[in-house]
């Protein structure tokens, strides 16, 4: 006897171990198909590089991912088995996603401490943010924050006074206050001196120590310097996959880098 299953519920049993699961996920534009048939698992835990020549969908994907997006087909689960492609943003977010966009969006005009603070205090409920002190593990858990980004000598700083670098950092920070399983991170090293990219990788290590990671960037150097699976898009769909060695030795990936 042949046991037929339907599709979705073999993609639900594939999704339940993978922190993020994207299978056939297609996007449109006024006909213009932006994602085709895109397919990508994370593991929990993982950190991912995402890299693809301009317009492969990378950031169509990371809008799908965060529901700004809504795809036409195609299914996308998180953390086993909420399926993102029926929620909005804010309720995505509140499951854990953070994402970190291109260009920093701090407080400037507020100190690297506070801007941190303030983080933690939006992921308190509105009632006790009102009648809010830090606590002690508040103050621990800013403390740890700014270790892990390298400011904590510059904690009494206005974010304004940072250097682009730092100022990346600092939203990654605020990002980490929400204590999100998945960080979807924008082109990081855009911007950055050499020893900030180099930093940033290190830094983005630390990170993926306990959560998942998922990072979009051009700079060959610094997706190097990561050191881990590399995931290659073009015309919307996983063109290559593996290591930076095996993906740049890939000739599909090498004809669309060099091919034109
Ligand atoms: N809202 C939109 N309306 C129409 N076309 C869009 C829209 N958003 C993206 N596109 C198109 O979809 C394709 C994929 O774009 P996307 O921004 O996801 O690529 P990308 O890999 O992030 O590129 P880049 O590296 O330049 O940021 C591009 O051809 C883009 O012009």
């Amino acid at each position: 006897m042949t046991v037929t299953t339907e599709p979705s519920r073999v993609a639900h049993a594939k999704a339940k171990d993978s922190l993020l699961y994207l299978d056939g996920v297609s996007v449109s534009f006024d006909g213009f198909k932006a994602l085709r048939g895109l397919s990508l698992v994370i593991e929990p835990g993982e950190m991912r590089a995402i890299i693809g020549p301009n317009g492969a969908g990378k950031t169509t994907m990371m809008d799908v991912i965060t529901g700004k997006t809504k795809p036409d087909s195609g299914d996308v689960y998180f953390s086993g088995d909420a399926d993102l492609t029926r929620m909005d943003e804010a309720s995505i977010a509140s499951l854990g996603i953070g994402r970190k966009f291109q260009k920093p969006t701090v407080f400037e005009s507020h100190t690297v401490w506070d801007n941190i603070d303030l983080a933690l205090a939006g992921v308190r409920k509105p009632f006790a943010t009102l009648f809010h002190r830090t606590s002690k593990a508040e103050i621990a858990r800013v403390e740890e924050i700014l270790e892990i980004i390298r400011l904590t000598d510059k904690r009494h700083w206005f974010a304004a006074n940072l250097s682009h670098g730092q100022k990346q950092w600092l939203e990654i920070g605020m990002l980490l206050a929400q204590e999100p399983k998945l960080l979807l991170v924008d082109e990081p090293a855009a911007g950055m001196t050499d020893a900030e990219t180099a930093q940033t990788a290190i830094l983005l290590k630390e990170i993926a120590r306990t959560k998942s990671v998922v990072v979009v960037e051009h700079d060959m150097t610094f997706v190097r310097d990561l050191g881990v699976k590399v995931t290659v898009l073009h015309e919307g769909s996983v063109l290559s996959e593996g290591s930076l060695d095996a993906v740049s030795a890939d000739p599909k990936v090498i004809e669309v880098y060099l091919g034109r």
